[in-house]
C-alpha cells in the first residue's frame, strides 16, 4: 500500500517510521480460568497513516492501545506478551512511552490555564534542551494553528467553575499536548466521542493533515464514526473477542465483506455495517467471514532480539528540562492556579473572617478573666474551636481538590513531564503563603474579639504549622484514596481522632493508658499544647488570682503539658509534616507506576 505521506516531508527529509507488532496476547488469571483479553494480534503502521481500532465494546480496543503504549505490563494475574517493533528494534518500557503520544478518552488539563499556556507547559517540559525558547515558542504557535485553536489560545481551559473552551477545543489541545513533542506514534483513546459529527471530522482531519505532514503513525480506537470521519483514515484494524477480525484499508473492509456475502449497502456507514455483523452473525459464520478476509497490511522485518527483555533503548534525543526549569513552571502554575481562581480566592479569604467573627462573638472576651463568670473551660473552648476550624479549613480544599489534580499530575508524571519531588515543592511553596494568610485571617477575627492574653504572633505561627500539618494529612487521604468521594468519607476518620485528644472534650489524662499513646500521633494535640503554652503561660498568668492560676495549671498537668517542651513540639509537628508529605509522594508515585 503506497505511504499517505506528503512529498514535502519527504523532501525535508523527515524519516518514515514502522511501528509494528507482533504475537500480542493478554491473559488474565480469573482464579478458576483465564481469560484471553488479547489473543495473537499482529500487525504494523507506517508513517502517515492514520489508522482507525474498532470493535464491539469488550473487544480489546483499549487493552490493545495501552499494550502497544507500553503502558500494560505482566503483573500479578495479568500477563502479557509479544514483540513491539519500532523501525525492526525492539522497544518496551519507558523508551516505548517516551516515543508514544498517548491522549486519553478523558480530558485531563488544568482548568485555569489557557490553551496557550498548556501547550507551552507541555512544550517547555517535554522537548529536548536542544530545542530554544524561541523554537518551543515557535512551535506551540504553529500547533495551536494546526490544530484550528488560535481564535481560543488565551481562553481558559476551564470547568463547572469558570467558563472555558468547547469540548472540541479541549479535546483539541489535549491532542496538541502531545503532539508538541513530535512523536513518531501517536494513540489516542476515542477521540471524537462526546463531539458532533463535524467537530469529531475536525479533529480527525488534524491528525490526518499531521501525519500525511510530519509522517508520524496514528492509531486511534474510536466508536461510531459517521461516514465523512471514516472515510478520512488510511486503515482500519478491527477487534472481536480480542481477536484480530480485520486489518487493511477501508476499500479493502467494503470489499472484503462483499465478497463474504455481507456487503455494506450504498446507503449504509460501513463502519456501522461492520459493528452490526459483528453483533448479530453467529460466531461460526464469523469465522468464515474472518478466514475470507483479505487484509492487506504489511509487517515490518522481523527483529533481531525478539524479547522482552533485550528490547533496547532507542537514542533519546537530548537532556529534558532540569529540576529549576520544572520548579519554576510547576510553581507559576501553582500559583496561577489560585490566583485565577477567583471564587476560590475570595471564599479562602472570607470564609475563616466571617466564620471566625461569629464564633468570636459566641466565645466573646472569654479570655478576659477579670469579667465575672470568666472559667477556665470557656477560655480554653474559645482556643480550642478556633484551632479546630483551622484544622478543617486546611484540609478541606485539598480534600476536595486533590484527588481531582492527582489525575493531571500522573498524567503529566506518566508522560514524563516533570518528577515528584518539583510537584510537591511547587505545591508546598504556593500553600505556604496561603496557609499563613489563613492563620492571620483567622486570628485577626477572633483574637481580639475573644480577649486572649498569649502573644498574637505566636498564635498565628502555631495556627500556620497545625494548618500545614492538616494540609499535608489531607494530601496523603488524597494520595491514597481512590477518588475525592473515597478522600470525602476517610476524612473523618484520620480527624476526628484529632478533635478527641485536644485535650476539650476529655482531658489526656481520663484516656484509658493504653490508647493514651495515639495522642502523640495527633498533629492537632502539638497544635494545642502549643496553644495552652502561649495562653497559660507562666509570665501571662502570675498576676491572676491564685484560683485561676490554679484553675489553669490542673489544665496543663491533666493535658499532660510539659511546659518546657515547646520547640519539642513544635519540632515534632513539624517531623510529622516533612513525614507525612514524604509519604504523600511515595503513595504517588506508586499510584502512578500502577497507572501505566
Ligand atoms: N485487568 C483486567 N482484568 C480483567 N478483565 C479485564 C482487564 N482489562 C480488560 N479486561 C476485560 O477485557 C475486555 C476488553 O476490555 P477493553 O477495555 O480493552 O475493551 P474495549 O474494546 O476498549 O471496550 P469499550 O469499547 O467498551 O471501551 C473487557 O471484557 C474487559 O472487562
Amino acid at each position: 500500500m503506497a505511504t499517505a505521506v506528503s512529498p514535502e516531508a519527504l523532501e525535508e527529509g523527515k524519516k518514515l517510521s514502522n511501528f509494528s507488532w507482533r504475537s500480542v496476547n493478554m491473559t488474565v488469571d480469573m482464579g478458576k480460568e483465564k481469560k484471553n483479553i488479547l489473543n495473537d494480534i499482529s500487525g504494523s503502521l507506517k508513517g502517515g497513516e492514520v489508522c482507525a481500532l474498532m470493535g464491539p465494546s469488550g473487544a480489546g480496543k483499549t487493552s490493545l492501545l495501552n499494550v502497544l503504549a507500553g503502558r500494560v505490563r505482566s503483573r500479578g494475574k495479568v500477563l502479557v506478551n509479544g514483540n513491539i517493533l519500532l523501525d525492526g528494534l525492539p522497544v518496551s518500557g519507558s523508551s516505548l512511552r517516551k516515543r508514544i503520544a498517548y491522549v486519553m478518552q478523558q480530558d485531563i488539563l488544568t482548568p485555569t490555564q489557557t490553551v496557550r499556556e498548556s501547550l507551552w507547559f507541555s512544550a517547555n517540559l517535554r522537548l529536548p534542551n536542544t530545542y530554544t525558547r524561541e523554537d518551543k515558542q515557535q512551535m506551540v504557535e504553529k500547533m495551536l494553528k494546526d490544530l484550528g485553536l488560535e481564535k481560543c489560545a488565551d481562553t481558559f481551559i476551564g470547568d463547572d467553575m469558570i467558563r472555558g473552551v468547547s469540548g472540541g477545543e479541549k479535546k483539541r489541545t489535549c491532542v496538541g499536548i502531545e503532539l508538541i513533542m513530535k512523536p513518531k506514534l501517536i494513540f489516542l483513546d476515542e477521540p471524537t466521542s462526546g463531539l458532533d459529527s463535524y467537530a469529531a471530522h475536525n479533529v480527525v482531519m488534524r491528525l490526518k493533515d499531521m501525519a500525511h505532514h510530519d509522517g508520524c503513525n496514528v492509531l486511534c480506537t474510536i466508536h461510531q464514526p459517521s461516514s465523512e470521519v471514516f472515510h478520512l483514515f488510511d486503515r482500519t484494524m478491527v477487534l472481536r473477542s480480542g481477536k484480530l477480525f480485520y486489518f487493511g484499508s477501508l476499500p479493502g473492509l467494503s470489499e472484503s465483506l462483499h465478497s463474504a456475502g455481507k456487503g455494506c449497502p450504498n446507503e449504509f456507514n460501513l463502519a456501522d455495517h461492520v459493528m452490526f455483523v459483528l453483533q448479530t452473525e453467529s460466531g461460526d459464520a464469523l469465522d468464515k467471514i474472518e478466514a475470507s478476509m483479505k487484509g492487506d497490511q504489511t509487517m515490518a522485518e522481523e527483529p533481531s532480539m525478539p524479547n522482552d527483555k533485550s528490547a533496547m533503548t532507542l537514542k533519546m534525543d537530548g537532556a529534558h528540562a532540569g529540576f529549576c526549569t520544572q520548579l519554576y513552571a510547576l510553581s507559576k502554575r501553582e500559583a496561577q492556579n489560585v490566583w485565577r481562581d477567583k471564587a476560590g480566592l475570595i471564599a479562602s479569604v472570607m470564609v475563616p473572617l466571617i466564620l471566625n467573627v461569629f464564633f468570636a462573638c459566641i466565645f466573646f472576651q472569654v479570655g478576659d478573666n477579670t469579667r465575672s463568670g470568666w472559667s477556665a473551660g470557656s477560655h480554653f473552648g474559645g482556643m480550642t474551636q478556633v484551632a479546630i476550624g483551622g484544622m478543617f479549613g486546611a484540609a478541606q480544599p485539598l480534600l476536595l481538590k486533590f484527588p481531582l489534580d492527582r489525575g493531571i499530575f500522573l498524567r503529566e508524571y506518566a508522560t514524563q513531564t516533570y518528577g515528584a519531588a518539583p510537584y510537591f515543592i511547587a505545591k508546598s511553596m504556593v500553600e505556604l503563603p496561603q496557609t499563613f494568610l489563613n492563620a492571620a485571617i483567622t486570628w485577626a477575627a477572633a483574637y481580639f474579639l475573644m480577649g486572649l492574653q498569649g502573644s498574637f504572633i505566636m498564635y498565628v505561627l502555631i495556627f500556620w504549622l497545625t494548618g500545614i500539618a492538616a494540609a499535608s494529612t489531607a494530601l496523603l487521604v488524597g494520595c491514597i484514596a481512590s477518588n475525592a468521594e473515597v478522600a470525602q468519607q476517610a476524612a473523618p476518620a484520620v480527624f476526628v481522632p484529632q478533635l478527641l485528644f485536644a485535650g476539650f472534650f476529655i482531658q489526656a489524662e481520663q484516656i484509658p493508658i493504653w490508647l493514651r499513646w495515639a495522642q502523640y500521633t495527633c498533629a492537632l494535640k502539638y497544635g494545642m499544647n502549643l496553644n495552652i503554652m502561649n495562653e497559660f503561660g507562666a509570665e501571662t498568668i502570675k498576676d491572676w488570682p491564685l484560683e485561676q492560676q490554679m484553675a489553669v495549671t490542673k489544665f496543663i498537668y491533666m493535658n499532660e503539658i510539659n511546659v518546657d517542651h515547646g520547640w519539642i513540639y513544635a519540632g515534632i509537628l513539624l517531623a510529622i509534616v516533612a513525614v507525612v508529605r514524604m509519604l504523600s509522594v511515595f503513595a504517588l508515585a506508586k499510584r502512578a507506576a500502577a497507572f501505566f
